[in-house]
């Protein structure tokens, strides 16, 4: 049950940043062998089922109705009846049963079509279709190189993008009335550190959406390693990103296996699982917990109890609370653990790209230091993308520095520079500098 509910929407960013799919789909189907004929439906859902027979009922006998009739009338008056115009009646039935039969599935059929239409309609814009060409960059190699740009190939195979003309990348929701995103033009070389800051709404995280192909872009393409992003497998792109986001899901199975799903083919490895919960100073939260790794902090509740109402039924009401308790820890503990979650994907010689969006609102100021100093220790080669609204740890290591306004970037450069520019960063950075400035 916990692999079926991790297949849900609240899971969906989780299970598309760490590339899960594949290993979700296997665990439930080993579990669902396991389990054989036995029903994991809810109490309720199966309780549910049970209602159903009434609608079978009358659809089996809505063919009996005629010959029923007939019956009564033959039993009134015998000689008015003969065999074969029974016969007929018998035969006009079947056909009449077949008919209700299929009117009823040609119903939900076409309801469920109709559904079908409905989500087509509602995700189309969001639909991304796979490539073919493989990224497999040297493990050992630069990070990935990345840029948003737009491209216009002429007459030369679409894979090599030799005539190119280069104009902006814009992008908009589907149903929002002006663009996310509109004139970016950016290029991000492999290995460097590179900083989004921006006020809220102005477009850092569609930005890294479009880099890490969460969406395609409306206008124009993101180019990694020279080309166009959509060529690629997305599961060999996914194998090569660590993103770590704001929003911090903490899947229904234990700690360990929290932690592990970040690089899943270490995922019993719990001496791995250890350091990168160090890493991602979850420590403290772990040994908290009674059950530390094994713990299951938010586990899918399988026990019910229905009707237990009157005082002598407090012994099971007891019994039934310590089968599945639900732990509660702070948003900057579950931070932690998320962050345990992308030091172990970093384990993976793959990745090429880490792409964090402000993963630190709930933390400390000891744990944000602590975060990021740490994440840039993992830097190798890897080219390293964070957003954030706090200035003082990463600005300065910038090797670049992109400050965005109303969906655009509005300039970019090192620190320094953009100070002497006066701008919008000096202005963002001057907010935060004053609350520390002598009165
Ligand atoms: N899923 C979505 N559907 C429709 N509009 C969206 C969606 N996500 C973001 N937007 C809109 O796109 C614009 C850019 O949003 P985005 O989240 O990229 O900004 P941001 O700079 O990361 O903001 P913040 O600092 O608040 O995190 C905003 O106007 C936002 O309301």
């Amino acid at each position: 049950m916990a692999t079926e509910t991790m297949s849900e929407e609240e899971f969906r960013q989780d299970l598309v940043n760490n590339n899960l799919a594949e290993y979700i789909m296997d665990e439930y189907s080993k579990a669902r062998k396991r389990l054989g004929t036995l029903l994991t439906s809810d109490l309720f859902r199966q309780m549910r089922l049970e209602t159903k027979p009434f609608v079978q009922l009358f659809r089996a006998l809505s063919g009996e109705i005629p010959v029923l009739y007939f019956t009564y009338h033959a039993l009134k008056d015998p000689a008015a009846h003969t065999m074969s115009s029974l016969a007929i009646l018998r035969q006009q039935s079947n056909t009449l049963t077949t008919s209700v039969n299929t009117s009823f599935s040609t119903f939900s059929f076409m309801m469920r079509t109709l559904d079908d239409i409905k989500n087509l309609y509602e995700v189309r814009p969001l639909i991304l279709i796979d490539g073919t060409t493989e990224y497999k960059p040297q493990e050992d190699g630069p990070g990935m190189d990345l840029e948003l740009t737009y491209v216009v190939i002429c007459g030369i195979p679409k894979r090599i993008p030799i005539l190119s003309v280069c104009r902006d990348v814009s992008f908009e929701y589907p149903g929002m009335k002006s663009g996310a995103l509109h004139d970016i033009n950016l290029h991000i070389r492999a290995g460097q550190l590179v900083v989004i800051v921006g006020e809220n709404g102005s477009g850092k995280s569609t930005l890294i959406k479009l880099l890490s192909r969460m969406y395609d872009a409306s206008e124009g393409t993101v180019l990694i390693d020279g080309l166009p992003i959509e060529e690629y497998r997305l599961s060999d792109l996914r194998d090569a990103m660590a993103l770590l986001n704001q929003e911090h899901s903490i899947y229904p199975v234990s700690m360990s296996e929290n932690i592990g799903l970040g690089y899943v083919a270490c995922v019993t490895d719990t001496e791995m699982i250890r350091v990168a919960a160090e890493k991602g100073g979850a420590t403290e939260v772990l040994e908290g917990l009674e059950d530390g790794l094994d713990t299951v902090l938010e586990p899918v509740r399988t026990a019910r109890s229905f009707g237990l109402e009157l005082p002598r039924h407090q012994i099971l009401e007891d019994i039934l609370d310590e089968l599945e308790v639900q732990r509660d820890v702070s948003g900057g503990e579950k931070q932690r653990l998320v962050a345990a979650r992308t030091f172990m994907r970093l384990h993976s010689p793959k990745i090429k790209l880490v792409a964090v969006d402000e993963p630190s609102s709930a933390l400390d100021p000891r744990g944000e230091l602590e975060l990021f100093s740490r994440l840039r220790a993992e830097r190798g080669g890897k080219t390293m993308i964070f957003v954030t609204h706090r200035f003082g740890h990463l600005t300065r290591h910038a090797d670049l520095i992109v400050c965005m306004k109303n969906g655009t970037i509005v300039e970019s450069g090192r620190h320094e520079e953009l100070l002497a520019l006066d701008g919008e960063y000096a202005t963002l950075y001057n907010i935060q500098a004053q609350a520390f400035a002598p009165a």
